[in-house]
């Protein structure tokens, strides 16, 4: 199978650095059923880079608000590392978008999420090759987290994550085309099978060795462990995710987020809820690790639009 990544659909593809293609040369990529394509393994040199500097700096105890419980490394990788890590990231996991149903008025409305996602580990979300075809169970990421009627859109010949607009321009080209592209792209959950919001019916997908490392940085600097790795890439300005707490069940009782932000700035915004008036830190700053402990059940977080 050809490899065809995120970077395959922008046009002129970005030049991976040669380093990127050295170093991995003689590391045999991660492969698995559920991936759709092999995924690197990191090269050597920022795997050490990686293990030598981060975290970069002491965390900051962010607390001073009611319920909020969160560490701020800012940064934790230091930026040149930090920015190769971006790169290669986006060039080597398998990105798609969700689309999903939701019911608003009594009426199901098609959400296009407006970000790139990925997700490995305890999670529900993925079908990819044959089970795609069949799928009973749904994505748990949503706008409204309802985990109802997802969608993730595929080429349904090659399985690959289909192609999406990453200008301006071609937004508005891919919008006047999509009636005509989204039947034969989009698979659909089952209309009717039960919500899979509560439970995780599907098998996980391993947490391949490039994130793993990562995650193994976070939990050293975090002293908290995950089981969950979810990479959400906003190709630009006009990608975002609404307020929402990641606090489904399936998570546990009071799960941990850690936010690692890599590439431009983009505001990170967290409110109390209810009510929800604007409080707590708006990190800005790439390159920066925020831990967030039990404060899911009472804040929301978001990254909007700019
Ligand atoms: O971009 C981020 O750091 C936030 C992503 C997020 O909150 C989510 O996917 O649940
Ligand atoms: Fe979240």
């Amino acid at each position: 199978m050809s490899k065809r990544t995120l970077d395959a659909f922008f046009k002129p593809p970005p030049k991976r650095t040669k380093e990127i293609h050295t170093n991995s040369i003689d590391i045999p990529p991660d492969t698995h059923p559920t991936y759709p394509i092999p995924i690197a393994k990191l090269p050597i040199h920022l795997t050490k880079a990686m293990e030598e500097n981060t975290p970069a700096r002491e965390a900051k105890v962010m607390n001073s608000q009611p319920d909020l419980d969160c560490l701020y490394f800012q940064p934790f990788i230091p930026r040149s590392t930090a920015n190769e890590l971006f790169r290669f990231l986006r060039a080597e996991l398998p990105f798609y978008r969700v689309v999903y149903f939701a019911k608003r008025g009594g009426v199901d409305v098609q959400i296009n999420t407006p970000r790139f996602t990925t997700v490995f580990g305890v999670d529900e979300g993925c079908f990819f090759e044959d089970e795609l075809f069949h799928s009973t169970a749904s994505a748990s990421v949503g706008e409204d987290g309802d985990g109802d009627g997802d969608v993730i859109r595929h080429d349904l010949e090659t399985t690959y994550p289909v192609q999406l607009p990453t200008t301006k321009q071609d937004a508005d080209t891919d919008a006047k085309t999509k009636q005509d592209t989204t039947e034969a792209l989009t698979l659909h959950r089952k209309p009717n099978t039960p919500s899979m919001k509560h439970k995780y019916g599907h098998s996980p997908r391993p947490i391949p060795t490039c994130l793993q490392h990562l995650k193994t940085l976070v939990e050293s600097a975090t002293n908290t462990t995950y089981n969950f790795v979810l990479v959400n890439y906003y190709a630009s300005g006009d990608d975002s995710i609404a307020f929402h707490s990641d606090d489904e069940r399936f998570l546990g009782h009071h799960p941990s987020i850690a936010s690692l932000s890599l590439g431009a700035e983009r505001e990170f915004q967290l409110k109390h809820k209810p009510p929800p008036s604007p409080s707590g830190p708006g990190g800005k700053v790439p390159d920066t690790l925020e831990m967030m402990g039990s404060g899911q059940q009472l804040n929301y977080h978001l990254r909007p639009v700019i």
